[in-house]
């Protein structure tokens, strides 16, 4: 039995029955009748085994008929982490993935990102995107807003009164050679950004933080850069941007920014990789990039639909992990045309095997492998896994009661199977008809109240 010493608030939800989740040493652990506790402030106080029911409920007080039991075919896992997801781009999610990234982006994100400056506009469109990803089972996201500070403030509350786990981004740009009216001055990236945290912060929300967001490289002037690492040090924040995801980006920095030794250089030397950063893609760093992403404590997004949608490149996540870079998913809406994370799950695994393919010497991802990079490994990568990514006592509990059977569900269980098998299934197979509830820091999320 595992237990909290920090035993100050009162037990408020008992559940029994199948728990699986990673931890650092094994990528799927599977907890078989289980009994887990969770306090009133959401914290998991307790894991333990069915068959101590007696001794829990008297060293916890609660009272044993109140346990919620779940059926043969139910699990619960960790909530799904999206370490990369941009919120605005939700609009045309789906449609505007006939082009390479920095056409795709002059033709398409610039002028729909640049309609954010309408308030009414951006709560529609955050609403829906906040709700969307919560019903399909993330329950930490970290978002990229737009350059507007205000917008980016209504995306951060959403998240608030909705109950996810966010980091949230106001994106800063003070180059665009392409939509003119889609860009600040140095200056007024530097002020905006510097009042959007002032403002998130200011609101106390538990479970969202602002995030330090340069577009990348080429939206941004060196000075612009050096600001921001500046700002994230002097604020202890979060940092996050994209990286090498396509050979013509990687070009055109190595062009603007020729005194650097990499694309990866380029954001060190102006400090904005630190051990609360993330950068996108990665697809084509070098060994010695990555090597300075391990030295850093800095993270990456691993973003395969988004990769595959834009023609952009493949990640090699087997060298990534081999170089112990910490790593997770990210849908990378709407690069990425879906906002599950299941379908970041199936991507990656299928990158992964094209590997293979390629060469059969290539380690192929297993599932439990990229289970644990869409849970315990973005809480990792956002620095985050002290409050959560898998169930130990003393994280908060961010989970998914999961049905395989769910009456009108996708998976017909044709016989009885294993827990592994379950979760296998439902990875592959499941979609947010499997996902009956969720819960965040142990409120219940999912479904919505109103
Ligand atoms: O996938 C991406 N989406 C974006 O919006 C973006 N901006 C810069 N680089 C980017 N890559
Ligand atoms: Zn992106």
């Amino acid at each position: 039995m595992e237990t909290s010493d920090r035993r100050t608030e009162a037990i408020g939800h008992v559940y029994r029955g199948t728990f699986v989740h990673s931890t650092p040493h094994t990528a799927l652990q599977v907890l078989e009748d289980a009994l887990v506790g969770v306090d009133t402030g959401g914290k998991i106080a307790f894991i333990g085994k069915g068959q101590e029911l007696n001794k829990l409920s008297q060293t916890f007080g609660f009272c044993p008929s109140e346990v919620t039991q779940l059926t043969q075919d139910e699990f619960f896992m960790p909530g799904m982490v999206d370490t990369h997801i941009h919120a605005p781009q939700y609009s045309y999610a789906g449609t505007a993935l006939d082009m390479p990234l920095l056409q795709w982006l002059d033709t398409y994100t610039f002028p729909v990102e640049a309609r954010f400056k309408d308030l009414e506009f951006a709560k529609s469109v955050y609403t829906q995107i906040v709700k969307r990803t919560l019903r399909n089972g993330t329950t930490t996201a970290c978002y990229f807003a737009t350059i507007h500070t205000d917008a980016s403030l209504v995306l951060g509350q959403i998240a608030n009164e909705l109950g996810q786990r966010a980091l949230v981004g106001k994106v800063c740009m003070d180059r665009n050679k392409s939509v003119k009216h889609y860009k600040e001055t140095t200056q007024e990236s530097q002020e905006e950004t510097d009042r959007f945290i002032a403002e998130l912060l200011n609101k106390k929300y538990p479970l969202v933080k602002p995030v330090v967001t340069p577009r990348f490289a080429l939206s941004c002037t060196e000075a612009l850069l050096e600001q921001l690492g500046a700002i994230a040090k002097n604020n202890n924040l979060h940092i996050q941007s994209h990286i090498s995801e396509n050979t013509e980006e990687v070009k055109l920095v190595k062009e603007l920014f020729p005194e650097s030794e990499s694309y990866t250089d380029v954001y060190h030397k102006c400090n904005l990789l630190t051990n609360k950063t993330v950068m996108a893609h990665g697809c084509y760093l070098s060994d010695e990039e990555l090597d300075l992403f391990r030295e850093t404590g800095a993270a990456l997004s691993h973003c395969p639909n988004s990769n595959t949608s834009l023609c952009s490149g493949t990640l090699n996540v087997r060298n990534v992990l081999k170089h112990k870079v910490k790593l997770g998913l990210g849908t990378d809406v709407a690069g990425g045309y879906s906002a599950s994370m299941l379908d970041a799950v199936r991507r990656a695994q299928d990158v992964s095997k094209f590997l293979t393919i390629q060469d059969p010497g290539h380690d192929t991802l297993t599932f439990e492998e990229v289970f644990r990079l869409a849970t315990l490994g973005g809480s990792q990568a956002l620095s985050l896994d002290t409050q959560t990514g898998n169930f130990e006592v003393g994280k908060d509990f961010d989970a998914l009661r999961v049905n395989v059977a769910a009456a009108d569900g996708p998976i017909d269980l044709t016989q009885k199977v294993e827990p592994k098998i379950l979760l296998e299934k439902f990875l592959n197979l499941g979609d947010d008809r499997n996902i009956v509830e969720v819960f965040v820091a142990g409120r219940k999320v999912v479904p919505f109240t109103e």
